[in-house]
């Protein structure tokens, strides 16, 4: 199998082809899936992410979740991510280039429920590979509380992918036409 930096670089060359029609259609389907899952239900206190252009969209996930659940959102912090509650009043441009949370209430990672994880490639066995600054790696072990679903496109769906020791393997990988539980009974 590819290294990591190779799988990028496909990945990379497939998300190019898409347009932006594309990628909000393939959003529906994911959060669709995401809210009838029970690990959803119960959850009250969900991080999400602000997607770049090249991700699955969640701008409007975000937004539309936010009335039903407390959303949270990462800033980035030199080697670590805080996190801090979604309000979209209070949102401006952090060094990466995505939009963040504005403010200095940093919040517990353990009050986490529900991580949804940004991804640049997932497999069927619940691997997950991300922009490889190692961020969520680190700080899932924060979330002691939590569920890990990965998200992503179809085209960052993979039979296998490469794995490295300190990969935090996730609870669930869901894609618009791909679902992949780690237990049975998720
Ligand atoms: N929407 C979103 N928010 C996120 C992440 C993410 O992957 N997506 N993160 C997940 O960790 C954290 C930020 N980490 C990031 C790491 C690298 C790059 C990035 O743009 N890297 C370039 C490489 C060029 C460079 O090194 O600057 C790239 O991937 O093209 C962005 C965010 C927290 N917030
Ligand atoms: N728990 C950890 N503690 C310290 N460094 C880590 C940890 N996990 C990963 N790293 C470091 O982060 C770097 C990137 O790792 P990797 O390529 O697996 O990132 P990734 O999983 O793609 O990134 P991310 O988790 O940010 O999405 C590696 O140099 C790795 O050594």
């Amino acid at each position: 199998m590819k290294d990591k930096k190779e799988l990028r670089q496909v990945v990379r060359a497939l998300k190019s082809k898409l347009d932006d029609t594309q990628k909000r259609q393939e959003a529906l389907a994911v959060f669709q899936s995401i809210e009838t899952l029970q690990a959803f239900r119960s959850a009250k206190h969900i991080l999400l992410y602000y997607s770049l252009p090249d991700e699955l969209p969640t701008h409007e996930i975000v937004d539309k979740w936010s009335h039903v659940k407390t959303i949270y959102l990462p800033r980035v912090n030199g080697d670590e991510l805080d996190l801090l509650k979604y309000d979209r009043q209070h949102m401006g441009k952090g060094a990466m280039g995505i939009t963040e949370p504005i403010g200095d209430e940093l919040v517990d990672p353990s009050i986490i429920d529900l991580v949804i994880v940004p991804a640049v490639a997932l497999d069927k066995h619940c691997n997950r590979c991300g922009r490889g600054r190692g961020y969520y790696d680190r700080l899932l072990p924060l979330c002691t509380h939590a569920r890990y679903i990965a998200v992503g496109l179809d085209c960052q769906f993979f039979d296998n992918i490469p794995v490295d020791p300190h990969d935090i393997k996730m609870d669930g990988v869901v894609t618009a036409s791909h679902l992949a539980f780690a237990k049975p009974r998720f």
